[in-house]
């Protein structure tokens, strides 16, 4: 994977710096906070990345920094300012936020969907609109084209920059991203990674962005929170030291199973086929194939994008050799995590 030059300059003052301080939520009946104690110094301009297992609390930390949660205890302060003395509607005008279900108003255009926080502010339509075209030029969409449609008329991608341009309209220091390209297939994702990495760098904005997939947080990370249950932090490290000298076992079991998905996009189908045997053929592959010079990340690109758990694999005249379903990869991979077996998978 390709990490673009210089990110590690220091960041441009485009952000403003986020504690956390022993920030912990409780919730209602509860037993365990979701949260507990948890603190963490975000620099101005810097992309943090909250990495963990579903339910380990990463959304409700995110979430009590534009207080659509509150805290039970603890302070969120940004630039010094506790978030708790302002205004909530206030605060979240001046917090850009991304979420996986894009969250766009079906009837309202892009154009208005993008200008609803400058008009709440009341900038003037004609600043609006100006600001409208800028941001659609930003993340790769022709103004001309897409200003005056309505979601529904654009695929997921496209309304997922929409998405991230909305959150930019009002230039916010700070944004706030929850999976944001989750729901994409993956090479609509990694473009989407890449465009918005590119972004980041001009804009040098202070973003905090949740994510379950470690790759993503590699990718795009200047840091990396790995959490734990109750979002308990396992390390909060560069992506290269979280790689190099992972923490503990936990860290190590991501970095890991990320390795493994890795080395997917290096193995092909025919090396596989060295290591663990075909299922037999089966009728349930919805005429999904691979040949053996195909990578075995091809093959789970494939099924994942077509909601399949098999795919044939064919010989060079196009026979169905057998099929390769998910039991087989992690079997695979298995066998990669062995002594001697680092080459496969
Ligand atoms: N409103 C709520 N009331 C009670 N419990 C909640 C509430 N919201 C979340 N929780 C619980 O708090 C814990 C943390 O949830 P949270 O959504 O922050 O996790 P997450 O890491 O973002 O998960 P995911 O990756 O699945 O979105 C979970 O156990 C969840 O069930």
């Amino acid at each position: 994977m390709s990490r673009p030059a210089g990110r590690r300059s220091a960041p441009a003052e485009g952000g403003a710096r986020i504690e956390l301080v022993a920030l912990t939520k409780r919730y209602p009946g509860q037993s365990e906070p979701a949260v507990d104690d948890v603190s963490m110094d975000i620099a101005a301009g810097e992309l943090v990345m909250l990495l963990g297992p579903s339910g380990c609390g990463k959304t409700t930390t995110m979430k009590m920094i534009n207080r659509l949660i509150e805290p039970t205890s603890g302070h969120v302060l940004i630039n010094g300012e506790d978030v708790l003395r302002l205004d909530p509607a206030e605060l979240r005008r001046r917090i850009g936020y991304v979420i996986q279900q894009i969250g766009l108003f079906p009837h309202l255009t892009i154009a208005e969907n993008i200008g609803l926080v400058p008009r709440l502010l009341g900038w003037k339509a004609v600043t609006i609109a100006a600001r409208v075209d800028e941001l659609l030029e930003l993340v790769g969409l022709d103004p001309s084209a897409y200003r005056g449609r309505y979601p529904r008329q654009l695929s997921g991608g496209q309304q997922q920059r929409v998405g991230v341009a909305r959150a930019l309209a009002a230039d916010p220091p700070v944004m706030l991203m929850d999976e944001p390209f989750g729901a994409t297939d993956p090479i609509t994702r990694e473009h989407l990674q890449t465009e918005f990495h590119k972004l980041q760098r001009e804009l040098r904005k202070t973003i905090v962005f949740v994510t379950h997939d470690f790759d993503e947080a590699l990718r795009l990370g200047d840091r990396i929170a790995v959490l734990r249950e109750r979002s308990v932090i396992a390390q909060f490290d560069t992506p290269e030291r979280i790689l190099s000298a992972p923490a503990d076992e936990y860290v190590a079991g991501f970095v890991g199973s990320a390795a493994a998905i890795r080395r997917s996009g290096l193995t092909t189908v025919d090396d596989a086929l060295r290591h663990i045997a075909l299922a037999p053929p089966g009728d349930d592959s919805g005429g999904l194939s691979v040949s053996g010079e195909d990578t075995v990340r091809d093959a789970i690109d494939a099924m994942l994008r077509n909601g399949r758990d098999r795919i044939h694999v064919t010989d060079r005249d196009g026979a169905v050799l057998g099929s390769l379903d998910f039991t087989r990869i992690c079997e695979l991979w298995a066998r990669a995590g062995q002594p001697g077996g680092r080459d496969v998978g």
